[in-house]
């Protein structure tokens, strides 16, 4: 059977819980399918036995039965559960379907499920991926470690967030906002300074602080859901790396702590080589990641690095903050579009918290969520800002970038020192009340969240699988080793310190006989060299801080939405 079947998978109808993830049956692509586009071809042998249907893009579909079209020879699958109303043009996040509702039907004409999957989506076929230099992927292909990947259609409405920060008041820092993102598209988070973006992006994860309450529903395909570990990513806006690795040790180190042991080391270490040079980082890839002491790779690049790290578990969800900070324009826009297009072929769902985007950057999204002062002032597909400003009496100039202009027109900050200007502005307060006092998007982003709330509920997520403990304990303890010796203060210079207080003690204490008084000798001596060793452990604490930064960075970014039931659903104190 060719390599070329549709990214689909057949699974039992067990029940109404999503199963765990076991690969029963591909979908393969069938010769007919090119004369009956609409039809998933399924092989004979898996007919009967299978009842639920995911697609990667469609989502999971419980079927009713199958039907064969004798005239195609293809078997078309019908689906008990509702389904949404697909765009009317085939593309990998949206098939078709039928006119009527209850059948699924879905062309996968025109790509591959290699074009689907590249590195960062890796498939679990028995037939391995035919090379190909259009869609990049490696001589031998690699395998899914799931047999479906979930989408995540993530919506939330009436979002708050206060501080109290030791203040009699709570200050508000988000007010009711509402807003989605969808599988297989970019949510810019747009904004000026100040205004909530990284709150919002931290709300939507359940990375609040603990100072901070939140109150509002975040949903997962209609439900509160938790995420299982590795289905979601957050790259923070700082860079949480160690800077004695080497660029490709800190990505290959990541691939085996995140990937299951199901894949093996080579397999891992591909992966971890095809990102590194997705993300253009290729020619530093031998390059330690430096720090404070020793200067290496540039902030841009230990971006790129952080961004690379968080998408080798390709997750269902990703939260970028400031993906492109520190980055020229070229730069923001590869790595912008190479998000993009993970989004688009995997069906991943990206926001992304975004300071000035050039032009090319802001064509690559989806939907904007623009905000001022923690409340939303536009929410809606990217490319109907200028519009939508342009009808409430604020058009984009000629040849500025609507990013530029949106950001203008709406920041308060400077207003009051704003006497040298000599650009001729509307209030900046104003703006925000006549755009928020437009009803026209807010009310279609409600009718929106509420069409998501229903269409999305059948789809599922599953539990992906990561390291075994003993693989997380080599692995770790291995990447610990390497650090330590290449720090000269935490390992070589202890290292001295300990030779020197050796030759010391042993010179001091040496023959010190076996009279009584070398009794009184021998206790000092033991008091004396376990007081030296215990205080020398407290040098390790910098470094064991830094340990547990990362540790805790990724343990954060890989469990998030753990907290909604929890945080989210809090009413504030008043
Ligand atoms: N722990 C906190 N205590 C008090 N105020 C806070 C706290 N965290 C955030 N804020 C305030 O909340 C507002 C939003 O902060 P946030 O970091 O979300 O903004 P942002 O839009 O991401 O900014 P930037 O684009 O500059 O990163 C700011 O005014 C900030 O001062």
């Amino acid at each position: 059977m060719p390599a070329t079947g549709p990214h689909a998978t057949l699974m039992p109808n067990s029940s109404a819980t999503m199963p765990r993830a076991r690969p029963c049956a591909t979908l393969d692509q069938h010769p007919q399918t090119a004369r009956h586009p609409r039809c998933v071809p399924i092989r004979p042998e898996y007919q009967h036995n299978y009842g639920v249907l995911y697609i990667q893009g469609a989502g999971r579909h419980t079927i009713e039965s199958l039907q064969e079209t004798k005239a195609t020879r293809q078997y078309i699958c019908m689906a008990a559960s509702p389904l949404p109303r697909w765009a009317p043009t085939p593309s990998p996040t949206r098939p078709l379907r039928s006119t009527s509702s209850s059948t699924v039907v879905a062309s996968w004409r025109g790509w591959s499920a290699c074009q689907l999957s590249p590195i960062f989506f890796p498939r679990r076929t028995s037939e391995p991926c035919t090379p190909s230099p259009a869609n990049g992927v490696a001589a031998g292909g690699d395998r899914r470690e799931e047999s479906c990947v979930p989408e995540v259609f993530l919506t939330w409405e009436d979002l708050s967030v206060t501080v109290k920060n030791g203040r009699k008041d709570p200050v508000v820092i988000l007010d009711g906002l509402s807003g989605y993102a969808r599988p297989g598209e970019v949510l810019a988070l747009m904004g000026p300074s100040g205004c909530g973006k990284t709150t919002l992006l931290d709300a939507l994860a359940g990375r609040l602080e603990p100072s901070m309450k939140g109150r509002g529903d975040i949903l997962i395909n209609g439900r509160r859901e938790k995420l299982a570990f590795g289905t979601s990513a957050y790259v923070t806006q700082e860079n949480v790396l160690m800077a004695t690795l080497t660029v490709a040790e800190a990505v290959r180190y990541s691939a085996q702590l995140q990937l299951p042991d199901s894949m093996s080391p080579s397999e891992k270490r591909s992966r971890a080589d095809d990102a590194i040079k997705q993300m253009g980082l290729a020619a530093v890839a031998e390059t330690r990641i430096g720090g404070r002491a020793r200067k290496g790779i540039s902030g841009g690049q230990q971006k790129r690095v952080s961004i690379c790290i968080e998408l080798l578990a390709s997750p269902a969800l990703i939260f970028l903050d400031e993906p492109t900070s520190g980055l020229d324009s070229a730069a923001s826009y590869h790595v912008m579009s190479r998000i993009a297009g993970i989004a688009r072929r995997g069906g991943t769902t990206v926001v992304a918290a975004i300071h000035q985007p050039s032009s090319e950057v802001f064509q690559l999204f989806h939907g904007l969520c623009l905000l001022a002062k923690g409340r939303t002032v536009y929410f809606g597909p990217a490319s109907k800002a200028i519009e939508f400003f342009d009808s409430n009496g604020f058009p984009c100039p000629m040849r500025r970038n609507p990013s530029d202009h949106f950001l203008r027109m709406i920041n308060t900050d400077f207003e009051e020192s704003d006497e040298g200007s000599t650009v001729d502005m509307p209030h900046a307060a104003k703006v925000i009340q006549t755009l928020m006092a437009s009803s026209v998007s807010l009310g279609t982003l409600r009718s929106e969240v509420e069409v998501s709330r229903t269409i999305k509920k059948g789809t599922c997520i599953i539990q992906k699988r990561q390291a075994t403990f003993l693989t997380k304990s080599v692995v770790l303890t291995k990447r610990s080793m390497v650090n330590m010796y290449r720090d000269i203060g935490y390992y070589w210079l202890r290292f001295a310190i300990y030779i020197g207080l050796f030759l010391t003690i042993g010179t001091i204490f040496l023959n010190v006989g076996y009279t009584y008084a070398s009794i009184q000798a021998r206790a000092s001596m033991l008091m004396y060299t376990s007081t030296f060793v215990t205080m020398m452990a407290i040098g390790s604490f910098p470094s064991f801080v830094e340990d547990m930064k990362v540790g805790i960075n990724i343990i954060q970014s890989k469990h998030i939405h753990f907290s909604y039931e929890i945080v989210l659903h809090d009413h504030f104190p008043m």
